[in-house]
């Protein structure tokens, strides 16, 4: 008989042990949340549609079992350890210097089995990753971001980034200093907040 599934998003069947360890990672989040801060309290009633639905969304908006993802700025592990959990053949590399959320995003790795690397650095501070899909979830306004993903992005790379209601505003403030081809995608957790899909990122 075949293992039973559950619906993650429309349309999006995983496997009831992915979906345990995403649950697994919730549980982490809640118990860590009131000392280091990794989300703000107010959205864990929501944590899985707010945080982890929010991340997986970024999934099927990348290539095709990408080999390697870095998230930059991960704090908590969004959308780095989700990633991590749905798709366990990419190298997943997280991104975030401090020190204690780096310690939580390790008991995540050691106690959910997953292969990710943590760098408990700063993002401009460790070599070029060259990584075929980057990430980056509320840590800069687009032209603040653009000159940390380009760090870490192969030539052909992806770039995943949410953005809140100003994305229009950030997307006209980072074509003064930047080149991109850009596709815009409305998020399914909240109608208001848009992903930027860029490619080809290139200094203007
Ligand atoms: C607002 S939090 C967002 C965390 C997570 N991506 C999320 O969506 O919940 C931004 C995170 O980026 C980290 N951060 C900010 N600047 C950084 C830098 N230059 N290098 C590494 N991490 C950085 C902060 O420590 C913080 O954990």
């Amino acid at each position: 008989m075949s293992e039973p599934k559950r619906m993650l998003l429309p349309g999006w069947d995983v496997s009831r042990e992915t979906m345990a360890k995403l649950e697994q990672y919730g549980d982490l989040i809640r118990k860590w949340t009131p000392k280091i801060n990794l989300v703000a309290p107010a959205s864990l009633p929501d944590l899985w549609e707010r945080h982890i639905l929010d991340s997986a969304q970024l999934l099927p908006l990348a290539p095709t079992a990408p080999k390697t993802w870095t998230d930059l700025g991960s704090g908590g592990g969004l959308p780095g350890i989700v990633i991590a959990i749905l798709s366990p053949d990419t190298e997943v590399t997280l991104i975030e210097s401090d020190q204690r959320k780096a310690a939580f995003l390790r008991t995540c790795t050691r106690e959910l089995g997953l292969s990710a690397t943590i760098r408990p650095n700063r993002i401009d501070e460790v070599a070029p990753l060259g990584a075929d899909v980057v990430t980056a979830r509320a840590l800069a306004p687009l032209p603040n971001l653009l000159p940390l993903v380009a760090r870490h992005l192969a030539p052909d790379g992806i770039a995943l980034l949410p953005k809140g209601k100003n994305a229009q505003t950030e997307i006209d403030d980072a074509r003064a200093d930047w080149g991109f081809d850009l596709q815009t995608h409305t998020s399914h957790t909240n109608p208001e907040a848009t992903i930027l899909r860029l490619e080809r990122i290139t200094r203007a």
